[in-house]
């Protein structure tokens, strides 16, 4: 194995499980690994400039020194090296269009397909093999962690591949609202308008989270619209069908349902076997199959975690130089299984949520002043939702949102608590809010 490479993989990943995807795309997954000296345990990570490498001194190395020492079982200094002081070129970012990111693994050849997955196989290879022509829109939906990514940057790759002048436009649905907010600030609308009407290929990720964020539902209609007409191809993916997605607009949801619902569920055993076994070879990787069929049988539900598994297993018997055995795999399903709880919810994201879902900013529900009927009432619909998703008091809820007394908070709580019992929109509002609060 190309060790630290491997290994950092795994860092960057353990990295990724705790904070949010924005914080992770933006600062962790530009991180490149350099070097480990075992002398004098130094840890030599490349940043790609200098104002990077203060922001990860300054937020980032408490979580690094936790993942060094969660991946390695032993600490290290860690030493962020510009491309220039470590006396390399910077890498050159593999893109399909300046925004867009790509995942080169992601392809078909690297997908096992079984019967879980081999409907909405079919359908992602025909729509990669016939843009527009086979299934427009695509609509691929299933649990966490069953490959609808990894489908869809299969799309993606494989239509480049064929057609190396198409624009193919890859999006996650929440940096979809988070675009459209701030080109909304910076009075950018017809940049953002233009980046995604000139695009050949539209690929949404997670598009459940648009749901019940009325501008941006409204300008994704526009979007799927223009494109659609002009004969684009679109694939969406998401956590749940359209029709479960309750605060999505009608005229998006029927627009979703127009073409190919496909759904991936989880794996079988024997798919579960292929898997373990693909991975397993990728990273050259020797597994008896006694081990193979150890995990398969333990970890069922998401593919996301045999991979972990496997790259665990290979990480860690690269570093101790002995194959794995049953014990060290019952260690490593435990870890992968404990990393993989979902993270506490934050009062900072369900703030983000809120704000995102009214267009405003996470400001103005936390600003002491702002009485204005729209604010006051995403706060009170922030608050309530600390109370129901976080074990704050009334009173650390009140100082979290601004130092408002408690009995202000009770009272949100309350009006709040009415209005779900009255009206049945905003209680789908609110249920679809905290489902995304806590997925996220
Ligand atoms: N059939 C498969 N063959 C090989 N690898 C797979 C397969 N399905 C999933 N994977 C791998 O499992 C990991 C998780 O898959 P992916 O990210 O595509 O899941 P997802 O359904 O998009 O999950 P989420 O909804 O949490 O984003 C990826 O690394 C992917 O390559």
């Amino acid at each position: 194995m190309d060790s630290f490479n491997d290994a950092w993989e795994l860092i960057s990943s353990y990295c990724h499980n705790k904070i949010t995807d924005v914080a992770y795309n933006t600062w962790i997954s530009r991180i490149k690994p350099l070097r480990l000296d075992f002398d004098s345990n130094t840890a030599y990570l490349i940043v790609p400039n200098d104002f990077h490498r203060q922001t990860i001194k300054r937020c980032y190395i408490p979580l690094l020194n936790e993942a060094f020492e969660a991946i390695f079982d032993n600490k290290f200094n860690i030493d962020l090296k510009t491309p220039e002081e470590a006396n390399i070129a910077t890498p050159v970012k593999q893109v399909i269009e300046e925004t867009t990111d790509t995942n080169y693994e992601y392809t078909f050849d690297t997908f096992i397909v079984g019967p879980s997955n081999k409907f909405a196989h079919a359908a992602c290879l025909a729509v990669a093999t016939n843009p527009s022509k086979a299934y427009n829109p695509l609509f691929l939906h299933g649990n966490s962690g069953l490959g609808k990514t990894h489908l869809l940057y299969a799309i993606g790759n494989e239509i480049k591949k064929n057609n190396p002048d198409m624009v193919i436009c890859y999006i996650k649905g929440d940096d979809f609202t988070n675009e459209l907010i701030e080109s909304l600030r910076l009075a950018k609308m017809a940049e953002f308008r233009r980046k995604y009407r000139n695009a050949d290929v539209l690929l949404v990720d997670d598009i459940q989270f648009i749901g019940g964020k009325e501008s941006t539902q409204e300008e994704f209609f526009h979007t799927f619209n223009a494109l659609h007409e002009a004969h684009k191809q679109i694939v969406l993916t998401s956590d749940r069908p359209p029709k479960e997605i309750r605060t999505l607009d009608d005229r998006l949801r029927s627009r979703f349902e127009q073409d190919l619902i496909a759904d991936v569920q989880p794996p079988d055993f024997e798919t579960r076997i292929a898997i373990i076994k693909r991975k397993a070879e990728l990273l050259d990787l020797d597994l008896s199959n006694e081990i193979c069929e150890y995990i398969a049988n333990r970890l069922k539900s998401n593919i996301r975690q045999l991979e972990g598994t496997v790259k665990k297993l290979k990480a860690k018997s690269f570093l101790n130089n002995e194959k794995p055995t049953l014990n060290s795999v019952q260690e490593v399903i435990a870890d992968v299984l404990n990393n993989d709880v979902p993270p506490e919810v934050t009062v900072e994201r369900i703030i983000d949520e809120v704000a995102r879902t009214y267009g405003m900013s996470p400001e103005d529900i936390t600003k002491q002043k702002s009485k204005k009927a729209n604010v006051s009432n995403a706060r009170h619909i922030a608050i309530y939702i600390t109370r129901e998703l976080t074990n704050l008091t009334v009173k650390e809820i009140g100082s979290m949102f601004g130092g408002r007394h408690y009995t202000t908070v009770l009272y949100s709580i309350t009006k709040v608590g009415e209005q779900l019992e009255k009206d049945q929109k905003t209680k789908e509002l609110v249920d679809d809010m905290m489902k995304n609060i806590k997925d996220r």
